[in-house]
């Protein structure tokens, strides 16, 4: 017998977690269908076993950093098992919180991979569920160039499963990822080679960010190599793996990353039988209501290709409950000036315009920026430098774009994208008070 609910939901991710139980708290009747975990890719193998792993990487850091305060040199060893198992553990619980949650909320959980079977229907194992309005959430997954070997490397998920820290690591790309897990190699004390396609790392930031991250990354010790590609890999009678480049030497590794970027969940949903259609990325395009082409089927989140991040499909999917079950219709995510932070090291806060992009925009731009090495590294031997821009336009100096590298720029981004969202100008930033002595202080202090 086909069950009916007002709203299905296929994926228990970010986005659709979040739809699923505002709607639920709107009165909806509700059905979630989940393949794997729930929490998706961020509570899995994205957002927070990588957040733990860069936790994990800064304490290291600190560890090496200790001397220059008078704290006798400490053996910096790590039992990489032993975070792996506690890891596991607090996502086990956080897996477990989220069905709680679903639970109270009172949405129905189904665990099976869903397909369409029309429009308005969808099959699990065998079992058919129907519903006016379905949303797709089905997130993404790591993709690896087509080349020999490349089997025998990981990718981001595989770095969650290592069980072993590898001694000698490449890590391929030079996205969000690539420099992240690099960062967290290299903090815990792994050999790192960054293989980058590009010129550039985190092609799309602006260029202080890029220039100063690849900078310190070197200082620190990753060694990276631009322009490179490789061609073959091969695993060695070492068990080592043997990385040929078209541009230079092999390398040889423990361990290989690809970090090559992402494919979106739509290859095996059926779509054709809803009417749906995706484009070349296996993206869905969606109206800035999540609508679909099909009235009826929404899509939200990192399948729609806009900014991957969780706090998007999070609010997403919230403001399409409201839309859909409580009689809110202009409720819809704004996707201006989407704030975003870089786990790399040093981490990296950015909101709004590029300065490229702020000149190609607008006819007045002015630019503040400054560089100095913060407080806390004033005694260590590993000084790294903290890098600022405000990217003002017009005669008011409206700052529309905000970018910091440097310890702390993770947790000091939030409240300026409040500022820079409000539309905040540099007078503004002018008449607020210092807050001494930090790093944050110097946004205000501009000149
Ligand atoms: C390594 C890594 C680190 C990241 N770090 C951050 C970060 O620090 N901050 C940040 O904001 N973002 C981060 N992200 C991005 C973030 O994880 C994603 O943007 C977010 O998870 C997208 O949410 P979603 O709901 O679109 O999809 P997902 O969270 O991917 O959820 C989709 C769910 O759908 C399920 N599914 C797929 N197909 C079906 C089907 N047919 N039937 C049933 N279920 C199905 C999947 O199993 C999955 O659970 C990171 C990503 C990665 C890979
Ligand atoms: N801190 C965060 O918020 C965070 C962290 C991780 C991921 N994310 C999200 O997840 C998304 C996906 O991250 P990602 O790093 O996979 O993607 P990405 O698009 O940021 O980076 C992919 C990288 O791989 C490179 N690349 C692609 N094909 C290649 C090839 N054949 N050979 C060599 N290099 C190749 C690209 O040039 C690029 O540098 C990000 O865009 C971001 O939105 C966010």
């Amino acid at each position: 017998m086909m069950k009916t609910y007002d709203y299905i939901v296929i994926g228990g991710g970010s986005g659709g977690v979040a739809t699923a139980r505002r709607a639920a708290e709107y009165g909806a009747r509700v059905l979630l269908v989940e393949a794997a975990r729930l929490g998706g890719t961020c509570v899995n193998v994205g957002c927070v076993p990588k957040k733990v792993m860069w936790y994990a990487s800064n304490i290291a850091q600190a560890m090496r950093d200790a001397p220059g305060y008078g704290f006798a040199a400490a053996a910096v060893s790590l039992d990489w098992a032993t975070l792996k198992t506690r890891r596991d553990a607090y996502i086990t619980r956080l897996n477990g919180i989220y069905a709680d949650m679903l639970g109270k909320a009172g949405v129905e959980v189904v665990h099976g991979f869903a397909r369409f079977a029309d429009t308005h229907c969808i099959e699990v194992d065998g079992q058919r569920f129907s519903a006016p309005h379905i949303v797709i959430a089905t997130g993404g997954r790591p993709v690896v160039p087509d080349i020999e070997g490349a089997e025998l490397g990981i990718d981001s998920d595989g770095f969650f499963a290592l069980e072993h820290q590898p001694r000698r690591v490449a890590v391929v790309g030079a996205g969000y990822i690539a420099v992240e897990l690099a960062g967290v190699f290299n903090g815990l004390g792994s050999e790192v080679d960054m293989l980058v396609r590009g010129a550039q790392l985190l092609r799309p930031f602006d260029a202080l960010l890029r220039d100063e991250l690849a900078s310190q990354m070197q200082q620190d010790g990753v060694r990276i190599h631009f322009g490179a590609q490789v061609k073959r890999v091969a695993r060695e009678a070492d068990d080592s793996l043997r990385i040929e480049r078209a541009d230079g030497p092999p390398l040889q590794v423990d361990a290989l990353v690809w970090a090559t970027g992402r494919r979106a969940n739509t290859d095996r949903l059926n779509l054709a039988a809803a009417g749906l259609a995706v484009d070349a990325k296996g993206l869905i395009a969606t109206d800035a209501f999540q609508n679909t082409t099909r009235p009826g089927v929404y899509a939200l989140g990192d399948i729609t290709g806009r900014a991957e991040l969780t706090p998007v499909a999070i609010a997403a999917g919230r403001k399409l409950a409201a839309r859909l079950f409580l009689d809110q219709p202009d409720s819809r995510l704004d996707y201006d000036c989407i704030p975003t932070v870089v786990f790399s090291h040093p981490p990296i806060g950015t909101v709004g315009l590029t300065e490229d992009e702020a000149r190609a925009r607008f006819a007045t731009v002015k630019v503040y920026a400054t560089r100095f090495t913060a407080m806390a590294h004033a005694l260590t031997e590993h000084r790294p430098k903290t890098a600022m821009k405000l990217v003002c336009t017009g005669d008011d100096e409206r700052i529309v774009g905000l970018h910091v590298i440097g310890d702390g720029a993770d947790e000091m981004l939030q409240g300026f994208a409040v500022a820079v969202r409000m539309g905040a100008r540099k007078a503004d930033f002018d008449r607020t008070l210092a807050i001494h002595p930090t790093s944050a202080e110097e946004f205000v202090t501009l000149r």
